[in-house]
């Protein structure tokens, strides 16, 4: 039985060229599991006596200088490189996405401190999303070699959100606004707006979903959204560092694209039944009772329904009973579908995280507007939210609610729930004392994850 804790690397970025004056806190690894945070010396650290009253002096507390943090996995010092990084940390999570499971990756940080870098990659490097997929693809065509059936060839298929301020945003479809939704099953979808087919059913699709052919489309389709991140926000650094990217990476076949477009119908369908069905049984009360002083009295002189309209109803009621033992079946045929093969609805899910320093108080001495507080109100709550998952998943008790309690923990949650789903952290870091508490903070919530 897999291990439900999530690993926990720290990743220290290089001084970036406004930090070479700064003084640097020393982050020393002690064994992999442990890192001691010791802060530069100051001329305040010399101060033995401070005065409290005209005259009186008492002896100064002495400052924490050096703290340590557990429960890490190991750490990557500034020299390392993304491909570093993927080695140990992200190439089993595609072994495992390869073996029908999902992995996740998340990258936790102040603004700044690489997790962009580390995720998404810049210019020449490419982050660990990329590299992922590369050894992703090449497992596809290796295993699609052997397959002869076109229902059933591999393909893979990428989805590209942003939680921001509460709400979640389509990247493969210019930025539009998005709802998470739960089905009657239990499932969560992120849908776009509705829209109606050509024989009148009210329909809400899924949020886009792209088929990549190979690397090179993949890459495309995730840099057509990050231009879409950028140019969706007018202040474009700040927005998106308060903003969630989530992007996830699907194993699918023509079959199981074919079962889920089938079950999304019938979905349609029977909400269709339901609603035709309560709005005769609403007129039939409507004429039976009328409306006094804001109450419903039955009618003295009312009739009972027709048996036109009897008929209708039952008719109705079976029907939508009809369509939801289809649908039970349709989600059977897709979960015999999923153990019977040993990679399809495998994924990699892969979070650029809001910058954590908008997660402090949203009251923390800085005046901000009443936008950057909602904000920081969401960034708080998602980020608490995403770690009491991972502290509930680690001891088992998880439940469908604990997820509900944010936007991101509502999209990741059936990731973060499928059985065997595996999930590591990396918390990066710049060496620059400028951010030292930023830097604390990200280590507390890493240990917090880390040893839960
Ligand atoms: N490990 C690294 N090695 C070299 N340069 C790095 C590294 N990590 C980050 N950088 C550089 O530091 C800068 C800030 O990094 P990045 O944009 O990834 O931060 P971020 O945490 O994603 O910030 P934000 O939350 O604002 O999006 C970038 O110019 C990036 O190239």
């Amino acid at each position: 039985m897999r291990s439900a804790r999530v690993q926990v690397f720290l990743r220290i970025r290089p001084l970036s060229e406004s930090e070479q004056d700064d003084a640097v806190l020393t982050l020393a690894p002690q064994g992999a599991a442990q890192l001691t945070l010791t802060t530069p010396p100051t001329p305040n650290d010399a101060i033995k006596f401070v005065e409290v009253l005209d005259g009186i002096q008492v002896p100064k507390s002495k400052p924490v200088k050096s703290r340590t943090f557990n429960g890490l996995s190991g750490t990557f010092r500034e020299d390392s490189t993304n491909a570093d990084v993927f080695a140990p940390v992200v190439s089993p999570l595609v072994g495992e996405a390869i073996n029908g499971r999902t992995g996740c990756c998340f990258a936790y940080g102040h603004t700044g401190s690489g997790k962009t870098h580390t995720i998404l990659g810049y210019g020449d490097e490419p982050g660990l999303y990329r590299l992922a997929s590369a050894r992703l693809f090449q497992a596809i065509d290796a295993a699609n070699a052997a397959i002869d059936n076109p229902e059933d060839v591999l393909q893979v298929q990428v989805r590209f959100n942003e939680i921001y301020n509460g709400d979640v945003y389509d990247l493969l479809n210019d930025r539009a606004k998005c709802f998470v939704r739960e089905d009657e099953l239990g499932k969560v979808h992120i849908r776009s707006a509705t829209t109606t087919t050509e024989d009148g059913l009210v329909t809400t699709t899924s949020s886009t979903v792209v088929r990549a052919v190979d690397l090179n489309d993949l890459v495309a389709i995730v840099n057509t959204g990050l231009q879409a991140r950028r140019t969706g926000h007018s202040n474009v650094h700040l927005a998106s560092s308060r903003s969630h990217a989530v992007l996830e990476i699907e194993i699918v076949t023509a079959k199981l694209l074919a079962m889920r477009a089938a079950l999304e119908r019938a979905q349609a369908e029977t909400t269709a039944i339901g609603h035709a069905r309560d709005t005769l049984d609403m007129a039939i009360f409507v004429q039976q009772h009328e409306q006094i002083e804001g109450k419903w009295i039955a009618r003295p002189e009312a009739v009972g329904p027709s048996e036109a309209e009897v008929a209708a109803l039952a008719d109705f009621n079976a029907r939508f009973l009809d369509m939801q033992d289809a649908m039970h079946d349709m989600l059977g045929a897709e979960k015999a579908l999923l153990a019977s093969s040993s990679s399809v609805g495998g994924a990699l899910v892969f979070v650029d995280l809001a910058g954590s320093e908008h997660a402090g108080s949203a009251a923390d001495g800085i005046v901000k507007t009443e936008t950057e507080q909602n904000e920081c109100r969401e960034i708080n709550k998602s980020l608490s939210a995403l770690q009491a998952c991972f502290r509930a998943q680690a001891k088992n008790l998880a439940s469908t609610s604990t997820y509900r309690s944010s936007k991101l923990t509502m999209v990741l949650r059936d990731h973060l729930r499928s059985a065997g789903s595996t999930t590591r952290m990396i918390a990066t870091l710049s060496p620059s004392a400028v951010h030292t508490s930023q830097t604390i903070q990200t280590l507390q919530y890493a240990q917090l994850v880390g040893q839960a």
